[in-house]
């Protein structure tokens, strides 16, 4: 039996979009055997059939490769919310890549586990820190992918703030203009290179300018409801920096101090939408298989 585990993850750390991925220390877990017949377990019972996205990814690398589609048994253990910007299909994806690298003995590269996980994601951003770990950003230029990790000074702590809506990927890019004026590409742009030193650094004094984003934040927000509020709540806690982590629903406060939890969910237990914070750090290791005998 294989174990696999793989961080959740944190897409466009604000000026960053589909660009910056962040691996942070919340994970899915599955264990997964070849078997003589499919069987899911551990998820809700929509995602438990053939559809499910860890085995098509599964599937896709082995139907990829023209080898047999040996059904598995898979068992999941994930609390990671689906569709709230914390990168669960990236998970799913990176699951049932490695499971086939595993189960069928492919020895693929890494270069190789980018790509299959790339094509089937769409984009990078959330696949690469699952697989790698740690900051990193990643572009696709044809059938290449350049990735490239970015050191993140162990003074940053992340908190989550979930709330109990989702909002799917494909509606929070609905919202995003066809083209921007000059000057905001510009301020992304110069925003994204002292953002990377600042995360490197540990110098927050000008966090939340660089984390500023204005190419999709600004649509994005009116999207999710009690954003101020949340915002305000995270500050007013010590976050230095806030952005919408992924798609969102999830906001992301960076901290460079400790935060104390159970006094920051009991000042979202007013809102509306059940908001949970969750203390959280970079993940440096990434996706891990484990081979167990039973
Ligand atoms: N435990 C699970 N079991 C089966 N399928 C899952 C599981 N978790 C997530 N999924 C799949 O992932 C999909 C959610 O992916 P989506 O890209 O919409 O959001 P996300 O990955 O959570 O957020 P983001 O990409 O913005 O970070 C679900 O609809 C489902 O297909
Ligand atoms: N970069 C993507 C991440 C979503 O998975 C977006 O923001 O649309």
């Amino acid at each position: 039996m294989v174990c696999i585990k793989v961080p959740a993850t944190s897409a466009n750390v604000g000026v960053g979009f589909d660009t910056l991925g962040l691996a942070v220390t919340f994970y899915g877990e599955c264990e997964v055997e070849l078997s003589d017949k499919l069987e899911i377990t551990g998820c809700p019972v929509e995602f438990q059939t053939e559809d499910n996205l860890i085995y098509q990814s599964y599937k896709y690398v082995l139907d990829n490769l023209k080898r047999a589609v040996t059904p598995i048994k898979l068992q999941i253990d994930s609390d990671i919310p689906f569709a709230r910007g914390l990168g669960s299909s990236a998970v799913c994806i990176v699951s049932g890549v490695l499971a086939a690298n595993e189960l069928h003995q492919l020895h693929l590269s890494q270069d190789e586990l980018v790509q299959y996980c790339t094509q089937i994601e769409g984009h990078p951003d959330n696949v690469v820190p699952a697989l790698l770990g740690g900051l990193s950003a990643s572009y696709q230029m044809g059938d290449d992918i350049f990735f490239q990790h970015y050191p993140v000074d162990e003074s940053y702590q992340f908190v989550a703030f979930v709330p109990d809506f989702t909002l799917e990927t494909s509606v929070a890019r609905g919202v995003l203009p066809e083209s921007y004026p000059l000057k905001t590409v510009i301020a992304n742009q110069a925003k994204l290179l002292f953002l990377l030193d600042a995360l490197k650094t540990g110098d927050a004094a000008n966090l939340d300018q660089f984390l500023d984003d204005g190419i999709h934040q600004p649509y994005r927000k009116k999207l999710i409801d009690e954003y101020d509020i949340v915002e305000n709540i995270a500050k007013k806690s010590g976050a230095k920096g806030f952005y919408i982590s992924g798609s969102g629903s999830t906001l992301m406060g960076v901290y460079n101090q400790s935060v104390n939890m159970e006094a920051l969910n009991d000042s979202l237990k007013s809102l509306k939408h059940h908001w949970r914070a969750l203390d959280l750090s970079v993940d440096y290791k990434g996706a891990n298989v484990c081979h167990r005998t039973i």
